[in-house]
């Protein structure tokens, strides 16, 4: 018998789910929001949540994620990931390595794993990823990066010689998120420009326009 298939990252936005911006407003609320508005790709990003409450968050965005079609990772936390029954995880250096991720998982869930060139892009397939954020991107308040900017003319570099698929990350808004689809990457994260937005939905479905403007070269 066959393995079954790898899932696929589905291209376009990437939206960061997350518990350090707008943290007036419950996660389970911004995912619904971010759902409404067509995200296809949900990142639960939990840094300052208690575990037992993230458990719950994360079951219940799982579920509003499948009914919606959409895809629903985990941020860091694989063991979340599992009891969650989430589509995937994504870790970075100051996780658990991507191997260790993969082991866990198995091959039906998807691995996305930070890296700042394609030499670790090259790595992270090796380990057992599926993708690979790649940032940041541009200049960002959202959290302090150990990384320079790359700009949009680095992305593109990493995006012509990464055997992954990438996601661009940091400072992507609406004012670039067309540039970053134009760069040849795969998906585009965003987490600030999304969640300080008025209304969440709206600006999911202005940015996915944008990204698929930029990606056919509108
Ligand atoms: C799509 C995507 N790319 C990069 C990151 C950053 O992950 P990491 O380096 O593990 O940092 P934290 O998000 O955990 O602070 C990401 N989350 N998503
Ligand atoms: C979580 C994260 N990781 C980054 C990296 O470059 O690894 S940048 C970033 C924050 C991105 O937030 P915003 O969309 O608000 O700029
Ligand atoms: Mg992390």
């Amino acid at each position: 018998m066959n393995a079954p298939p790898r899932p696929l990252l589905p291209p376009g936005l990437y939206l960061l789910c997350d518990d350090t911006v707008r943290v007036d407003m419950p996660l389970v609320l911004k995912a619904e929001r971010m759902l409404a508005g067509g995200a296809r790709v949900v990142q639960l990003r939990m840094k300052r949540t208690p575990v037992r409450e993230a458990l719950s968050v994360a079951r219940e965005v799982v579920r509003l994620c499948r009914r919606a079609g959409a895809v629903c990772l985990l941020n860091d936390r694989v063991d979340l990931a599992l009891l969650a029954d989430a589509d995937g995880v994504h870790v970075g250096d100051e996780d658990l390595p991507a191997e260790a991720a993969r082991a866990l998982l198995g091959p039906g869930r998807l691995v996305g794993v930070t890296v700042r060139d394609a030499e670790g892009a090259r790595a992270a397939r090796e380990a057992g990823a599926d993708y690979v954020g790649v940032g940041p991107v541009f200049g960002t308040t959202t959290k302090q990066v150990p990384a320079p900017v790359l700009g949009l003319e680095g992305l593109a570099r990493v995006v012509t010689d990464s055997p992954l698929p990438v996601v661009g990350i940091g400072g992507v808004g609406l004012e670039n998120v067309g540039r970053v689809a134009a760069s040849g990457a795969h998906g585009a994260a965003v987490v600030s420009d999304v969640l300080l937005a008025q209304d969440l939905a709206e600006r999911v479905r202005l940015l996915t326009a944008a990204f698929e403007r930029g990606r056919v070269g509108g």
